[in-house]
């Protein structure tokens, strides 16, 4: 049995089909990237994963995170769950970060939670220290806006991370920063998602090629074309996967 297992999942919103019978497993260390164009499904994917839609999405199929059945499970479980089996981290953090709220703060909120359930004590500038910032106690003290672009994507990596939980979705969390910073955010990555499985959602080929082995592509709600990265690349299959490798030329 694989840590995260999506079958046959369909995601309705009225009549638009956004995700259309769509499966795939990912292991407990595994990486999976979900590419394609903007408007193929695959943030609806991952938020259907995270238990995140509006009220108005339909979701059937089967969506099992180490076991447990997430289709149909209450709003009070879902939350339950997000603060420990799995979080996300998404593009824009500043409007993931509460902008009247000091980063250490926030940071604390979510240590608190944690040492709830699990008796272990962190510290806020450990936390931030973890994830590469070198000077946490200002960090910490500070609000989002007096942090760099690359400063606030960290903070948010941290929370996402303070759980210790077992599945991280990452929904195109590089696409706001300069290329520089994306590089070291990439890095990062890479070193906290060691230990977990991850969904790694991004438009962008050469990003999810940093730090994924294998990818599935989509294109109208549907995978195209699934396997290892590279592969996909040197050989795409499908016409649609052969355009999107094709745009990115120069960047692989
Ligand atoms: N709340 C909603 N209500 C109605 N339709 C929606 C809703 N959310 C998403 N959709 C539709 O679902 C489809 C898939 O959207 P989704 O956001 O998953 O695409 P995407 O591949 O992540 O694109 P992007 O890269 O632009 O985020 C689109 O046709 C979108 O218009």
């Amino acid at each position: 049995m694989s840590f995260l297992e999506v079958d046959d999942l369909t995601v309705r919103f009225g009549d638009t089909v956004a995700v259309d019978h769509v499966g795939f497993a990912v292991e407990d260390t595994g990486r999976l990237g979900i590419i394609g164009a903007s408007g193929s499904g695959k943030s609806v994917t991952s938020l259907a994963i995270a238990g995140l839609l509006s009220e108005t999405a339909r979701v059937t199929g089967s969506i099992r995170l180490d076991g447990q059945e997430l289709v149909g499970l209450r709003e009070r479980e879902y939350r339950e769950l997000r603060g420990s089996k799995l979080s996300m981290i998404f593009q824009e953090p500043m409007t993931a970060l509460d902008p009247t709220m000091r980063v250490g703060r926030q940071i604390a909120e979510v240590i608190a939670l944690h040492e709830r359930r699990s008796g272990k004590r962190l510290t806020v500038e450990a936390e931030l220290a973890r994830v590469g910032i070198r000077d946490p106690q200002r960090v910490g003290e500070s609000f989002p806006h007096q942090l760099s672009g690359g400063q606030r994507q960290r903070a948010l990596i941290a929370m996402a991370i303070i759980n210790r939980p077992g599945l991280v979705i990452c929904d195109e969390p590089t696409t706001a920063l300069d290329v520089l910073v994306q590089k070291q955010i990439l890095g990062l990555l890479d070193e906290v998602l060691t230990d977990r499985a991850a969904l790694f959602v991004s438009h962008d080929l050469a990003v999810v090629r940093e730090v994924c082995r294998h990818i599935i592509v989509m294109e109208h709600g549907r995978i195209v074309e699934q396997g290892d990265v590279d592969d996909v690349i040197a050989t795409p299959e499908h016409e649609y996967t052969a355009r999107l490798v094709a745009a990115a030329r120069g960047t692989l």
